[in-house]
């Protein structure tokens, strides 16, 4: 069962937004890590996120998913509360692709076979829809030669654009990124990004949790600086990087930049 569209103050005809997060809390026993953040992706859009260590960026991605439950506030994704006991998870979830720093394949199964599995076991396709749907897929990551491989036999980007092209098989309305390249030796990074900025182009909407800077300056449509549970400034990449407002943006990219 899917629950009722919520009807938070829009603009009459205005296209409902792929994310919307208003007062979202979430605490571990004490630790307040998300302390009332209030953000909105539309569809298409691009939106970075970026922050010290700690600051909540991962817990926050993981809350518009439901990987984490939130403590308190609203989470819609397209409209609908994902928050609200009713909602099917499992369909919210199949409309997100999710993109993680440890790439997350199954290390015994091929390249192929780590991209059909889920299409067969969630999207129920039959095995040559499958296999057609992953072999476009990994032609869109470059990696169209690689679906025999095994990912231990593969580079750490290589990894990570099959990690990608896992997610866009499931055909997802919108793709999360939690720093999808934190993990990759420098000289894989450009590879990754590329594909991601490939997507942004395609209309993909995105939210991306990154440390990439050039990335959220030229693909991002906006940026959201998090420190300390709380978006402490958000507005256009060029913006916020080249001036930004607050006194703990400053400090902290005059350390990353
Ligand atoms: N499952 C958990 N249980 C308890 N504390 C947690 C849990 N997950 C995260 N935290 C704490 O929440 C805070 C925010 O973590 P989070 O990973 O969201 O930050 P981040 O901004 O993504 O950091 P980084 O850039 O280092 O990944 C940290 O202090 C972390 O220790």
């Amino acid at each position: 069962m899917t629950a009722e569209q919520t009807s938070l103050p829009r603009e009459p005809g205005a296209p409902v937004p792929a994310i919307q997060v208003r007062g979202l809390h979430k605490h571990y026993g004490r630790h307040e890590v998300l302390q009332g953040i209030d953000f909105q992706v539309d569809a298409g859009q691009v939106v970075c996120v970026i922050g010290p260590s700690g600051s909540g960026k991962s817990t926050l991605l993981r809350c518009v998913n439901r990987l984490e439950e939130p403590t308190s506030g609203e989470i819609l994704i397209e409209g609908i509360d994902i928050c609200d006991r009713r909602t099917d998870l499992d369909d919210i979830r199949s409309r997100i692709g999710m993109v993680f720093q440890q790439f997350n394949l199954f290390p015994h199964l091929s390249v192929l076979k780590n991209l059909t599995l889920a299409q067969r076991n969630v999207r129920r396709r039959s095995k040559d829809e499958a296999v057609e749907i992953a072999r476009q897929t990994l032609a869109k990551v470059g990696l169209s030669d690689k679906e025999s491989a095994y990912p231990a036999h593969l580079s750490g980007g290589q990894q990570q654009r099959v990690a990608i092209a896992r997610a866009l098989s499931m055909n997802p309305d919108m793709m999360l990124f939690d720093e999808p390249t934190s993990a990759l030796d420098p000289e894989l990074v450009g590879d990754v990004l590329a594909v991601m900025k490939e997507l942004a182009q395609e209309g993909m909407t995105m939210m991306v949790v990154t440390h990439e800077m050039g990335f959220a300056r030229e693909v991002g449509d906006h940026l959201v600086f998090m420190d300390g549970g709380v978006v402490v400034e958000e507005g256009r990449p060029a913006d916020v990087l080249s001036h930004p407002q607050h006194e703990r943006t400053q400090s902290f990219l005059s350390k990353v930049l």
